[in-house]
């Protein structure tokens, strides 16, 4: 399902930490959105999923208008895999994982619940913790059911606010395949600059709180773009061991 942005604008306070934004995310791509530091990155994402209403703009997923819509009609639309790795009070995976299915309280899971449960877990590589308590998990483990839990809700958009912090590098590109794999409109806040040229089909680039490239990842993470954004020298050449085109980054002399 597609996702469209205009001119999405958000101050707190007198500070204006988005500035006219629009993103366009074509139905079932990846889209990464990069940036320095309090360049805005979360703050778009939560206007993305509903979570906060902005002073100005739209956001449509599909032909839903997110800031028209139920909070339950936005809720079906996506799943989130949130930066913050939620508090868990003693619960086991398996009922963390079911919230995603969670129709009404006094409904019981039904068999197509087991089978999404069962399938996100699988594909997430983390079937085997089903029965473990959520708060005994290394951060990766959390990571991993997060990402099924989201999985599991079958919602056509998923929205990943920096799912690799914490990870190790294994882990990280591990991550990074399955969310590769999927077939659903991904949009994923990432840090490091190599995985977003890698992995995703397009780059947006925030700076200040305004866009400052987006498109084809090569062309949005040019040198130009990632001296404007990070103040950081850049290069992209073929990847030593894989031959892909690869960014690598250095401070400035
Ligand atoms: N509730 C809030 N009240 C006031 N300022 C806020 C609030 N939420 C975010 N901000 C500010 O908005 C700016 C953008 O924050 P945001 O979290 O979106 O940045 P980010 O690009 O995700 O940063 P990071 O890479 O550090 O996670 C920051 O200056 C932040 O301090």
């Amino acid at each position: 399902m597609r996702v469209v942005i205009r001119d999405v604008t958000v101050a707190f306070g007198r500070t204006e930490v988005l500035r006219e934004v629009d993103l366009d995310v074509p139905d079932g791509s990846m889209t990464a959105i990069v940036g320095p530091n309090g360049s805005g990155k979360s703050t778009l994402l939560r206007v993305i999923y509903g979570g906060l209403r902005p002073d100005r703009g739209t956001v449509h997923i599909g032909d839903t208008d997110v800031l028209a819509a139920s909070p339950r009609r936005v809720a079906a639309l996506r799943g989130v895999v949130p930066q913050q790795q939620p508090a868990a009070g003693g619960l086991r995976v398996a009922d963390v994982v079911a919230t995603a299915r969670q129709h009404r309280w006094y409904e019981r899971e039904t068999a197509a619940d087991v089978d999404a449960i069962g399938s996100a877990m699988k594909r997430c590589g983390a079937a085997h913790l089903l029965h473990r308590r959520f708060d005994s998990l290394s951060g990766g483990e959390r990571q991993r059911v997060l990402l099924a839990r989201a999985l599991a809700q079958g919602a056509p958009v998923l929205l990943l606010d920096e799912p690799t912090n914490h990870l190790d590098p294994g882990a990280q590109l591990e991550l990074l395949a399955i969310v590769r794999s999927l077939e659903t409109t991904r949009i994923i806040v990432l840090h490091d600059l190599d995985h977003a040229l890698t992995h995703a089909d397009q780059v947006t680039v925030l700076h200040e709180g305004r866009v400052l490239a987006s498109g084809e990842p090569e062309q949005a993470l040019s040198p130009g773009t990632v001296r404007a954004a990070f103040g950081l020298h850049s290069a992209i050449a073929p990847h030593p061991l894989t031959g892909r085109p690869h960014l690598t980054c250095a401070l400035p002399e």
